[in-house]
C-alpha cells in the first residue's frame, strides 16, 4: 500500500530532511511531533509526496500534528529556506531557530484564552452590610461592577485574600475569553508634537516615503547626532497612519529604553521590544500579537528579523555597521541582509542607518544598488566634535591618563559638564606578571594571559570564561612578587576617583552592567547629572544620547592598529567615530581627545582630519586593488581539536573537495586565537569575486567534507560572509 509521505526538518545538525508517513492531513510549514531515533522531537513538514525513496517499510508515520495552519508565513518559510542554502545551515536548526522557544517545545502558536473576574450578583438589592468588615473587598466588588476585568490585572491592585473572599461567597466569578483583538489600533492614530526637519533631514524623509509600497534599500549615512532616529520616526508615519506594521531592528547592546521611549512618545501604537533579555513566555507573547497584526511596532536585536508580521511595511536596521547583527555560531545569519532578502519578497523598502556605514553597505550605494541619503549636520543647535590626537610619547601617565588630559578633564568638570572616558578593556589590569622572574599569570586551555578582576577578587580568562584564585606567589618561581601590566576599567574608574575626588565616577562595562534594569537606572542617573565621570567600553559607544556630555577621552586604542585581520581598520575607525560621537550632542560644544602612542599613524591622520566617510572610501580602494570583501565573497571552515594535526589534517582534506581552479583556498593555517578552552583551532578560508561560483563549491564540496571520516571526530564548522576572524 502507498501512503502519503511527508518531508520533515527535524533540529539536528544534518544537512537534509527526513520522511514520515503522514496519516492525517498536514500542510507546509505545520509543526508535528516525530519520534528520531529513541527521541521525539517537534520537525516541520517541508511538503508532502506521494513516494518516498527510502522503502517505505523503514519509515514511521508521524506521532501528532501540533498545528492546522503553517507556523510561518509564506514570505519567512521561503526566506528560512533561502538562508539555510545560503548559509550552508541544517533546514531543522534553521527552522527552529527561528521560532520562539516555546513553540520549539511544542506550545500552541494560538494565544490561549485569558481568565476574567466578574460580578454576579444584582448590586442594585445587594446589602453591602456584608461586606461592612472588608471594605477592600468592597471596593472591588463596586469596580467589577463597571465591567469584567482580566485577572491578571485585578491581582495587581487586589491581594489573592480580598479576591478569594469574594470568589467563596459568590459576589463574583472567574471565566476564561479571550481578549478583544487590538488588530484596529491605526484607527485614531495620533502623533505627538515633533521638530521640524531640517533640509538635509527633509529630502531624506521625502525620498523614503516615495520609495513605500515597493522593494527598495535606503542607506541613511548621517553623522552622530545629525537626526537619523528623527528620519526613522517621520518617514514611517505614513505606513502607520495607513495600518502597516514597521520592523526596527537595534544593535545587541544598544537597544536602550531610550529607544523604544522615542517610538511610543511618538506614536499611540502598541510598541513591543524582542531581545535576549526577555523570558521565553514574554517572546511567545510578542510573536503572536505581531503575527495577528495587534502590534504596529517591534524593536528587537538580530533574532526579531524573524518576527512574524501581518502586514509589515517596512524594516529599519538601525546602526546597521555593527557586527551583533551577524550570528557567530549555529546558524550564522547576517540580520541586515536577511532584512533586504525579506523585503524584496515582501516588496516593501529597507532603511539601512548609520554614522559609520560598513563598507559592504557604503560600496552598494556608492555603486547606485541602494539609494544613498546623507546627513551632513548635526541637528537641532549641535556642533559636530573636534576631535584630537595627543602624543604620550615620553609623557607621564597615571591609571592610564595622561598628566596634560588631567588638567582638560578639570576644565570640562568645573564648568559643571560631563566626561566620558573609554577603554575597551574590562577588569582591573591585563595580566599579572611575577617582578622576579617575569612569568605571565595564563590560561592553560587558552594559552593567553588572565585578567586581574579586582571586584571579585580572581582571575578571568576572557576567552573561555575560565575563573581562578588570585596567586600570592609565582606560579613558576615562587616568588612573592606579583604585580599587574596595563589598565583595565576597574582600575580607570579607581584612578580617576582618587585624582578626582570632588566629582562622582560610575563605570558602565558587561561586569557591572548585566541587567537591563541597572543599565537602564545607570544611564538615568548619567543624565540626571548625579555623576559627572563615566568610565566604559564599548557598551557607552552605542547610540547613547548624553547632552551632558563636553569631553571624550580614548584612552587607549594603540593594539587594533597591528592587528592582521582585515577589518580590523574598519571596526576601529567605526568605534572611534562613534565613541568620539557622544560628545558635544547638546548646546554645548565638544571635544574628543584619544591618546595615542602612535600619532602619525595614517589611519589616525586621515580619520581625524577627513572623517569615517572619507577614510571608508579610500579603504575601500585598497580592498578593491587587494581582492577582499565587498570586493570578493567568503567562506570560512573553521575546525577545533584536542589534537592540533587532526583540526589541521581534517581542513587539508576539506581543502581538496574543492576545486582548487575554481576558487581560492587560503590555509589551513592556525586562527588567531590558536587555542581555547584546550582545543586548537584551525581555519581555511574560501574566496571567489563571484557569488555564485562560491556556493556552487560549497554546494558541492560540503557532502564530500561531511563524509570525510575526521567529519565526526573533531568540531568544524562553515561561515558564510565570515565577520569574526579571531
Ligand atoms: N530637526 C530637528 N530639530 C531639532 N532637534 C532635532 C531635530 N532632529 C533631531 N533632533 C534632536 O537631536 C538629537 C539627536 O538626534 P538623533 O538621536 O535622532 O540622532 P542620531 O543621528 O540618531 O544619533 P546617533 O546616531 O548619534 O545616535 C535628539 O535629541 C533629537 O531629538
Ligand atoms: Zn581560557
Amino acid at each position: 500500500m502507498s501512503h502519503l509521505i511527508a518531508e520533515i526538518a527535524v533540529p539536528v545538525p544534518m544537512r537534509r530532511s527526513f520522511d514520515y508517513i503522514v496519516e492525517q492531513s498536514v500542510v507546509e510549514g505545520a509543526r508535528v511531533w516525530v519520534t528520531f531515533g529513541r527521541r521525539k522531537v517537534v520537525g516541520i513538514v517541508l511538503a508532502t509526496k506521494s513516494h518516498s525513496d527510502v522503502d517505505e517499510a523503514r519509515l514511521k508515520p508521524i506521532d501528532a500534528v501540533i498545528d492546522t495552519h503553517s507556523v510561518f508565513d509564506t514570505d519567512l518559510f521561503t526566506l528560512l529556506r533561502w538562508a539555510s542554502q545560503y548559509y550552508q545551515h541544517p533546514i531543522g536548526e534553521v527552522l527552529h531557530s527561528a521560532l520562539p522557544v516555546r513553540l520549539r517545545d511544542g506550545e500552541s502558536a494560538e494565544a490561549p484564552p485569558l481568565e476574567y473576574l466578574r460580578h454576579c450578583v444584582d448590586l442594585t438589592d445587594f446589602d453591602w452590610q456584608k461586606l461592612k468588615r472588608a471594605p477592600r473587598q468592597k471596593v472591588l466588588l463596586e469596580w467589577l461592577a463597571t465591567g469584567q476585568r482580566p485577572a491578571s490585572e485585578v491581582r495587581q491592585s487586589f491581594s489573592q485574600s480580598c479576591i478569594d473572599g469574594l470568589l467563596k461567597h459568590q459576589f463574583i466569578e472567574q471565566f476564561e475569553a479571550y481578549p478583544e483583538s487590538q488588530q484596529h489600533w491605526w484607527q485614531g492614530l495620533s502623533v505627538a508634537d515633533k521638530p521640524t526637519p531640517n533640509l538635509e533631514q527633509s529630502l531624506a524623509i521625502t525620498a523614503l516615503v516615495a520609495m513605500h509600497n515597493q522593494f527598495g534599500i535606503a542607506l541613511l549615512e548621517g553623522i552622530t547626532g545629525s537626526g537619523k532616529t528623527e528620519v526613522y520616526l517621520q518617514s514611517i508615519e505614513p505606513l502607520l497612519t495607513a495600518g502597516q506594521q514597521v520592523l526596527i531592528l537595534v544593535p545587541e547592546i544598544g537597544l536602550t529604553p531610550q529607544t523604544v521611549a522615542r517610538f511610543a512618545n511618538r506614536f499611540n501604537v502598541p510598541v513591543e521590544m524582542l531581545h535576549s533579555g526577555m523570558t521565553d513566555k514574554e517572546r511567545l507573547s510578542v510573536w503572536r500579537r505581531s503575527n495577528e497584526g495587534e502590534v504596529g511596532i517591534v524593536i528587537g536585536t538580530r533574532s526579531a528579523i524573524f518576527t512574524p508580521f501581518k502586514r509589515l511595511g517596512m524594516i529599519v536596521v538601525d546602526e546597521e555597521h555593527d557586527n551583533s547583527f551577524k550570528q557567530q555560531e549555529g546558524f550564522r545569519y547576517h540580520a541586515r541582509d536577511l532584512a533586504a532578502i525579506r523585503a524584496r519578497q515582501l516588496n516593501i523598502p529597507v532603511l539601512l542607518g548609520s554614522a559609520t556605514p560598513s563598507l559592504e553597505t557604503l560600496h552598494n550605494a556608492i555603486s547606485g544598488k541602494y539609494r544613498h541619503l546623507v546627513l551632513q549636520a548635526r541637528a537641532g543647535n549641535a556642533n559636530v566634535a573636534s576631535q584630537h590626537l595627543l602624543d604620550i610619547r615620553d609623557q607621564p601617565i597615571l591609571f592610564g591618563i595622561a598628566s596634560g588630559m588631567v588638567e582638560r578633564m578639570r576644565a570640562h568638570l568645573t564648568q559643571g559638564n560631563q566626561v566620558m572616558v573609554f577603554l575597551n578593556r574590562r577588569g582591573y589590569a591585563p595580566s599579572l606578571q611575577c617582578h622576579h622572574c617575569g612569568a605571565v599569570e595564563s590560561c592553560q586551555r587558552c594559552d593567553r594571559p588572565y585578567t586581574l578582576h579586582r571586584f571579585s577578587n580572581r582571575l578571568h580568562c576572557h576567552h573561555c570564561g575560565d575563573q581562578q584564585f588570585v596567586p600570592h606567589s609565582c606560579g613558576s618561581c615562587h616568588a612573592h612578587n606579583m604585580i599587574t601590566q596595563g589598565v583595565g576599567t576597574e582600575q580607570l574608574e579607581q584612578g580617576l576617583s582618587e585624582l578626582f575626588p570632588e566629582y562622582t565616577v560610575m563605570r558602565i562595562d558587561s561586569d557591572n552592567m548585566r541587567s537591563k534594569v541597572r543599565l537602564h537606572q545607570t544611564l538615568e542617573d548619567i543624565n540626571s547629572g548625579k555623576c559627572q565621570i563615566l568610565v566604559g567600553t564599548q557598551i557607552l559607544a552605542k547610540g547613547h544620547h548624553f547632552p551632558r556630555v563636553t569631553l571624550v577621552v580614548i584612552v587607549d586604542v594603540d593594539g587594533a592598529l597591528f592587528s592582521a585581520d582585515f577589518r580590523a581598520a574598519e571596526n576601529l575607525s567605526q568605534l572611534i567615530t562613534q565613541v568620539a560621537g557622544r560628545a558635544g550632542r547638546a548646546e554645548h560644544p565638544g571635544e574628543m581627545w584619544l591618546q595615542t602612542h602612535q600619532p602619525g599613524h595614517p589611519l589616525l591622520q586621515d580619520l581625524l582630519l577627513n572623517g569615517y566617510g572619507h577614510f571608508a572610501r579610500l579603504t575601500l580602494d585598497e580592498r578593491k586593488a587587494a581582492g577582499l570583501p565587498p570586493f570578493s565573497c567568503q567562506a570560512l571552515l573553521r575546525c577545533e581539536a584536542h589534537d592540533q594535526e587532526q583540526a589541521y589534517e581534517f581542513l587539508r582534506q576539506a581543502r581538496d573537495c574543492f576545486a582548487s581552479s575554481q576558487v581560492e583556498l587560503l590555509g589551513p593555517i592556525p586562527a588567531p586565537l590558536e587555542k581555547r578552552q584546550g582545543r586548537f583551532r584551525m581555519q581555511l578560508l574560501v574566496q571567489s569575486p563571484q557569488r555564485a561560483v562560491l556556493q556552487k563549491q560549497l554546494f558541492t564540496a560540503l557532502p564530500s567534507i561531511e563524509s570525510l571520516s575526521l567529519a565526526n571526530r573533531v568540531r568544524w564548522s562553515v561561515d558564510v560572509d565570515p565577520q569574526d576572524f579571531s
